[in-house]
């Protein structure tokens, strides 16, 4: 098995004048869970385009299962599955049907077909809706039949774009439990997000793109020290976070920033001091984009 289930080197792509990837190296180990987190437009869904061999890069090289992804389309087709935010799903037929066609699509044969389907419907919890048409579904239960889609035929890796996107807050959990389940299978994943708490809970790794490039990589531990000491966060009366400024911590530092911001703001405004969040991290770096990469390596 290969150590990294995915290896980019030196990619770089572009539309027209626009340069959308400009130099990004990033390396994924087999058997873990990447987020890929950058601001719209930053090139999240070009990377994966061409890492599942839908756009060739300009100049670079990237593998995936250890073969190259324009020299090898075919194998790298093989060992992926692809799940975007707009997957082919038949919305006139059920979800039922929908994964029995993909099913026989995909070599099974009829009996072996009716097994998966049944199976998939059991983890996605559609078996109750497995006779509805599609185009019944709700948003959550429509992001589980595109996952069970995807995952007919069994792949070692698997990219997610925006998996979760548009979905509250009980179906994206149900969600996350299920790609934590993949990734407990030994499936590697790679995933967008413009959800940071969603890169936090899920990920091993997470990259930030901006600019063209990798602008940090490491665990969200390690993003979330680059920024370091405390956060101060101002709360209105509506309770809304007036504002965010990083602090050192210490009392002097805390005391001079108070005072500044005593004279910008109403008297009844509340404070806190807690430690940085990822979208923290993600301000602090998108907002410098393409200046140096921060490598928590
Ligand atoms: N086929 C194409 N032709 C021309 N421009 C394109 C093409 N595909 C993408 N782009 C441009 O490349 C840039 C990056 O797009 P991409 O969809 O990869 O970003 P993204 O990070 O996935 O954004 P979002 O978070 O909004 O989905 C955008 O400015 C987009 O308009």
């Amino acid at each position: 098995m290969n150590k990294h289930a995915i290896e980019v080197k030196g990619l770089r792509k572009r539309f027209g004048s626009q340069i959308v990837l400009d130099g990004i190296d990033l390396a994924v180990e087999t058997g873990t869970i990447f987020a890929l987190l950058g601001p719209n437009g930053a090139g999240k869904t070009t990377l994966i385009n061409i890492l599942s061999t839908l756009v060739a890069p300009d100049e670079g090289t990237a593998t995936v299962a250890g073969r190259d992804v324009v020299k090898e389309r075919d194998e790298v087709k093989r060992a992926i599955s692809l799940t975007g935010q707009f997957a082919a799903v038949d919305e006139a037929l059920t979800a039922e049907e929908n994964l029995n066609m993909i099913a026989r699509l995909s070599g099974f044969n009829s009996r072996e077909a009716r097994a998966r389907t049944a199976g998939l419907l059991k983890r996605f919890d559609l078996t109750a809706s497995a006779k509805k048409r599609v185009k019944t579904y709700s948003g959550g239960m429509r992001r589980r039949i595109d996952l069970a889609i995807s995952l007919v035929a069994e792949r070692p890796v698997l990219f997610l774009d925006e998996p979760t996107t548009g979905l509250d807050t009980l179906s994206r959990r149900a969600l996350w439990e299920i790609i934590l389940d993949l990734k407990k299978q030994g499936i590697t994943i790679f995933l967008t997000t413009q959800y940071l708490e969603e890169a936090d809970q899920l990920a091993d790794r997470i990259a930030v793109i901006a600019g063209g490039r990798v602008v940090a990589n490491g665990t969200a531990g390690e993003l979330k020290a680059r920024v370091g000491g405390e956060v101060l966060e101002l709360i209105g009366g509506d309770d809304g976070v007036l504002r965010t400024v990083p602090t050192d911590g210490s009392i002097q530092d805390v005391r001079r920033t108070l005072s500044e911001l005593a004279l910008l703001y109403p008297q009844d405004t509340r404070v806190s001091i807690r430690k940085p969040s990822l979208d923290d991290v993600f301000v602090a770096l998108t907002t410098t984009a393409g200046s140096k990469e921060v490598s928590a390596r």
